[in-house]
């Protein structure tokens, strides 16, 4: 039986294809677990706010128990009033030949004005989780807009890309997934991100002294990095399903804990930890305590994982460069 008073979601780019694969398994209990009733806030621009109709019917049409009512709006203010959790999924997404950073002109400019209208109608417990690409930078556009809400409550998803990690170590390894712990995406959300096997461990020992290096290096990282132009290689579309997934994981994580003896993957403002300046969004291995995202401190790095957490460091310095001369920050 559903409990208590509903949690206020709200989810931008509703009708899109990451929304499509979202809301109904947000209806449906995966977000913030089986007992908790959320009410759904659905933003979208005013020509799709139509085929949002459509989708919330459809939600209307499975009864969720847990669904506790639907509101579809095209006023960023009205989307976020009251609103503890913001998926920031509504943005452009990139096309073949693209890199996400090219996304930035497009889509930089849709997330001030919504960390602003966080910042002002929110919940105070709200916690936001971007996914519209290049979503680190696009984090921090937001965040930089909320002043009043702690800097630590907007995140930035790597967690398909520590999924997409998981899948295939497991693979090579011929293990379950549920055999690897201690997996960390480092840095960017794009082909610069550090998939890092040298802390990840499979059944208790380091992944890295399982596996030969020139496969770590040539084949592991790469395929890992570049998994989301594969996909769209693929489908002709960017990924969806498995990025509804992930930002259902992350989000679940933070509400509940991460598991004891493991961390997830988080795209988090720096507070300087591994070198990584400060406010900085940036992917960093991390725990969940009492809804809270702590950094994991402590990690050796060797000079090969320095090296590549720098240089994705180094873009997302050029990224935060770069909308700050756009005047988005
Ligand atoms: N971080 C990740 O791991 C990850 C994974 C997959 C996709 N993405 C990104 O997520 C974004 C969405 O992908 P998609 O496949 O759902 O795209 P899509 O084009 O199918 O849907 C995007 C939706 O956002 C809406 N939208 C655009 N501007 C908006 C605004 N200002 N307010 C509200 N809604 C707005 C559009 O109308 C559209 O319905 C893209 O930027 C994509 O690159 C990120
Ligand atoms: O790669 C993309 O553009 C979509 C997304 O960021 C992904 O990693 O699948």
């Amino acid at each position: 039986m559903s409990q208590g008073r509903p949690v206020k979601v709200t989810v931008t780019g509703a009708a899109g294809q990451i929304g499509y694969a979202l809301l109904f398994r947000i209806a449906s209990g995966h977000l913030l677990g089986p007992d908790v009733p959320v009410r759904l806030s659905l933003l979208e621009i005013p020509q799709a706010v139509k085929a949002a109709e459509g989708t919330a019917m459809e939600l209307d049409d499975c009864a969720f128990p847990l669904l506790q009512g639907i509101d579809i709006t095209d006023d960023v203010n009205q989307a976020f009033d009251g609103t503890s959790v913001g998926l920031l999924v509504g943005a452009r997404p990139r096309t073949k030949g693209m890199e996400r950073g090219d996304l930035l002109q497009a889509n930089g400019g849709i997330f001030g004005p919504q960390g602003k209208a966080i910042n002002d109608h929110a919940a105070d417990d709200v916690r936001v989780l971007v996914v519209g690409n290049p979503a680190n930078t696009n984090a921090l556009i937001a965040q930089s807009h909320a002043p009043d809400v702690p800097a630590e409550r907007f995140t930035a998803m790597t967690r398909l890309d520590h999924n997409r990690a998981l899948s295939q170590l497991a693979a090579k390894l011929d293990v379950p997934v549920t055999a690897i712990t201690r997996m960390t995406i480092w840095g960017n959300h794009s082909a610069t991100q550090y998939p890092d096997l040298y802390n990840a461990e499979v059944n208790g020992k380091i992944a890295a002294e399982q596996v030969d290096e020139p496969w770590l290096r040539d084949t592991f990282i790469p395929t890992v990095a570049k998994r989301g132009a594969a996909i769209i290689e693929a489908r002709g579309a960017s990924s969806a399903a498995s990025a509804a997934n992930a930002a259902l994981n992350h989000v679940h994580d933070w509400f509940n804990g991460t598991p004891e003896g493991d961390w997830t993957s988080v795209a988090l403002p720096s507070d300087g930890s591994y070198g990584v300046p400060e406010g900085l969004i940036s992917s960093f291995p991390a725990i969940s305590r009492h809804g809270k995202w702590e950094i994991v401190q402590g990690l050796p790095l060797n000079a090969f994982s320095r090296d590549r957490i720098n240089a994705s460091v180094r873009e997302l310095t050029e990224e935060r460069d770069a909308v700050t001369q756009l005047g988005l920050i």
